[in-house]
């Protein structure tokens, strides 16, 4: 079984406007209610393309009902924690660039942080943990540690999808999968990163301290993918831009759901690679048949053999 985990939940208003100006009353001419926060994101690609999850994390108010509401009617699977704290709303704006307002996550008890790592105790053996998005403060410094160090311990496959000093922690911790996008892992070497070469480079420390697999992404610009065998550049394909929230989400599913179907590290790649252009050319996240129709237009170079 695949177990997402998203500790910041979020309700995303997407609005789309011919234009935006800060100070100024906007009207917004198309509105969405999204479910929303990395992991759900995750949960609902999967089941697109035909892989099941559960997914498990904190919901409050009248927003987590929406949202857990939401997921049960496109029949995922759902384990959400109701906690005090009413679930986020982020606010992306779509108009001439994309604005993003994101709250801050629910305040997490300690009750709640046991239940969580209660919950990892019970997975079994080559089961997926996929740890996505945002983690609070309130989860407690030691959170994502405890995590994967339970995920080690069990043989969980755990994909870490998050940012911040918590990355750098879990790089030592053998994760199957990093997915940093450049900032990100720039963030975790605390240097820029703006060349495929540079991201190259630092993708290789990471395998070098026990990541299995490392994906770097890198926006229109495509992606790279690195292990101890293989690595692979790939191309994104040109794609009219729609809403580019949940590519990165997508391109963890494509690749998850290609594994699991038994496929090469190389050729999960490219359909995470699609799944994540697909994303970016719809409002409310890819479908299987445009990821399916994409994944036979990527250039996917490979950088060293192997596998
Ligand atoms: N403008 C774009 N055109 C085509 N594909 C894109 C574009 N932006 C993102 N993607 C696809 O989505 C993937 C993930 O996007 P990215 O923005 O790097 O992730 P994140 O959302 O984690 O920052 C990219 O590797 C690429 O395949
Ligand atoms: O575009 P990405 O990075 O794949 O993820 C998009 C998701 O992340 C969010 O922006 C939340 O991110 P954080 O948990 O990092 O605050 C959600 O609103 C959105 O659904």
């Amino acid at each position: 079984m695949i177990y997402t985990y998203t500790l910041t939940p979020s309700l995303d208003y997407t609005v789309y406007l011919p234009g935006f100006s800060t100070g100024k009353l906007n009207r917004s001419e198309e509105v969405y209610y999204y479910p929303g926060g990395k992991g759900i994101n995750v949960s609902r690609v999967l089941k697109r393309l035909g892989t099941d999850s559960t997914a498990v994390g904190l919901a409050g108010g009248f927003t987590g009902d929406y949202l857990e509401q939401f997921l049960q009617d496109e029949g995922i699977r759902t384990e959400l924690i109701r906690t005090d704290s009413v679930t986020r709303i982020n606010v992306k704006i779509k108009s001439e660039q994309e604005t993003e307002l994101n709250g801050p996550g629910p305040e997490i008890t300690e009750k709640e942080r046991l239940q969580l790592l209660d919950r990892a105790r019970r997975m079994e053996r080559g089961d997926w943990l996929v740890l996505a998005g945002r983690i609070p403060d309130s989860a407690g410094a030691d959170f994502a540690s405890e995590l994967a160090g339970i995920c080690r311990d069990i043989g969980v496959r755990l994909a870490v999808d998050t940012s911040g000093p918590v990355l750098k922690e879990l790089a030592g911790m053998q994760p199957e999968l990093m997915k940093p996008n450049e900032h990100e892992l720039g963030e975790l070497f605390g240097v820029e990163i703006g060349t495929k070469e540079e991201a190259l480079k630092y993708a290789r420390l990471l395998v070098g301290q026990g990541v299995r697999h490392v994906i770097v992404s890198m926006g229109g610009e495509g992606a790279l993918y690195v292990s101890e065998s293989v690595e692979a550049e790939a191309q994104a394909p040109e794609v009219k831009v729609v809403n580019t929230v949940g590519a990165g989400d997508s391109l963890v599913s494509g690749f998850i759901s290609a594994l699991e179907s038994g496929e090469s590290a190389k050729d999960a790649f490219t359909y995470g690679v699609a799944a994540g252009s697909a994303t970016v050319s719809r409002s409310d996240l890819c479908r299987k048949k445009d990821v399916d129709a994409l994944a036979g237009q990527i250039t996917v170079t490979r950088l060293k053999e192997g596998e």
